[in-house]
């Protein structure tokens, strides 16, 4: 599989759009998703928030029919890893990576076939928040899993560094 390869740039139908902290002194407050700003075929069905610790990584993965709608607000800063793997995509095999989190308080969507990780560079526990627009595991979590895992790929062609 090592034969595949990427180049860099950004990649078509991710979305980065930065989140405003209001901060004041009781702390801060941040807005994670609002309807009037998304089209309602990514509006989120569940939601659900992750630790993860130094130098962790979390993927690579990808969804079938999924989008992802990831908040990285801190604690914590991460790598974020994207790579196009839609065949019908005017970015197919371009990867884009970035730095986001307590430093760069961003939401980022992901769609389905964008194959995707994250890595806390943290030296503590970070948080991510997901908003999917799909149940996991399907309606009472009967369903199968809609996500292809990469974790254990010998030779991937998706490389954390
Ligand atoms: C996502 C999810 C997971 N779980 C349970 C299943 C496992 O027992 C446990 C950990 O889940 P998982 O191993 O799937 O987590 P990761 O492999 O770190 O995947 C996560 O990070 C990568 C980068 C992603 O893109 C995924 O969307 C996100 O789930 O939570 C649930 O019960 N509900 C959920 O919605």
């Amino acid at each position: 599989m090592s034969e595949v390869l990427f180049r860099e740039g950004q990649i078509e139908g991710v979305q980065i759009r930065p989140l405003r902290r209001f901060s004041d002194a009781r702390g801060w407050l941040v807005e994670l998703f609002r309807h009037d700003e998304l089209v309602p075929e990514l509006y989120p069905v569940m939601a659900y928030v992750s630790e993860t610790l130094p130098g962790v990584v979390r993927g690579p993965h990808e969804h079938r029919d999924q989008t992802d709608y990831f908040a990285f607000i801190g604690p914590g800063d991460f790598k974020l890893y994207l790579w196009d793997y839609r065949r019908d995509s005017p970015t197919y095999l371009v990867a884009q990576k970035l730095i986001v989190g307590e430093s760069n308080a961003v939401c980022v969507t992901i769609p389905p076939g964008v194959v995707h990780a994250y890595k806390n560079i943290s030296d503590r526990p970070g948080l991510v928040f997901n908003a999917p627009n799909r149940l996991y595991a399907g309606w009472g979590k009967k369903e199968k899993v809609d996500e292809i895992r990469y974790e254990d790929l010998s030779d991937s062609p998706f490389v954390i560094d």
